[in-house]
């Protein structure tokens, strides 16, 4: 089965361009939302990070107090090291998992936010980069999430930039809404289908 990741900066719109690709009927993992389900329903997960930033991250009610944890390591790079050594093994599992269930796509797409940075695009047989300006990614994200822009350029400077990212890019979709979104994904798409029958 042929994987392709797909990343972009916070804000660039993997998302929306992946719901495009779902349209196509093309399987989907969404790597940060499985991150997000998982660290509040894998027993494992939960007393790993219970143990690290303590028991009062979680609610009551089982729910991770996800602005408190994103302040915490948002502002140490040293927690958010440890987050990750502790969240991105079991999304890699996960995505495993879930892999095994795709038998009848053409192709499947691995979207993550941190492909290169977990060095997760290595598993993947391309890479696809979601780019877009940069203030058009930081006015994105506060009104998506009704954030301030500081706590949105923390994030930003936890990612490599997209001048980092290019190099490890096999293809490219410009999504600074002057340029169609949808010719460029159905491009895409049918090199994809070319390239799955090749290496059936
Ligand atoms: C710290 C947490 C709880 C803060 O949650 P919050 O609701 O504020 O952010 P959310 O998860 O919606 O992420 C928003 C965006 O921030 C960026 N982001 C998330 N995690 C990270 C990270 N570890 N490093 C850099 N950027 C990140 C992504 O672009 C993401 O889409 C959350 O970000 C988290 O659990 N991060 C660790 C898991 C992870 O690395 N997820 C992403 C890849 S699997
Ligand atoms: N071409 C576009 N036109 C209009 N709005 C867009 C476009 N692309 C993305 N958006 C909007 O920008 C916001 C961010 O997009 P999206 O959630 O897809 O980004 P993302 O790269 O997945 O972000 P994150 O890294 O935070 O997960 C969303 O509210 C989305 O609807």
């Amino acid at each position: 089965m042929l994987k392709i990741g797909i990343t972009g900066g916070i804000g660039s719109g993997k998302t929306t361009v992946c719901k495009f690709f779902e349209l196509q009927r093309i399987p989907v993992f969404y790597a940060d939302q499985q991150a997000k389900s998982i660290m509040h329903t894998d027993g494992l997960l939960v007393d790993q990070i219970s143990r690290e930033f303590g028991a009062d991250i979680y609610f009551s009610n089982g729910e991770l107090n996800r602005s408190k944890l994103g302040a915490l390591v948002f502002n140490d790079e040293e927690k958010l090291k440890k987050l990750n050594s502790i969240v991105h093994p079991a999304v890699f599992r996960a995505f495993d998992n879930w892999l095994n269930q795709q038998k009848n796509a053409p192709y499947v797409l691995k979207e993550a936010a941190l492909l290169f940075e977990s060095g997760s695009y290595k598993d993947c047989d391309f890479n696809l980069l979601i780019t877009s300006p940069h203030n058009l990614k930081i006015s994105r994200i506060m009104q998506r999430d009704s954030v301030s822009e500081g706590e949105v350029l923390k994030r930003m400077n936890k990612q490599l930039s997209d001048a980092e990212k290019a190099p490890l890019s096999d293809f490219t979709i410009n999504n600074d809404e002057k340029q169609l979104l949808i010719p460029q994904m159905l491009d895409l798409h049918n090199h994809f289908i070319n390239l799955s029958l090749s290496v059936k």
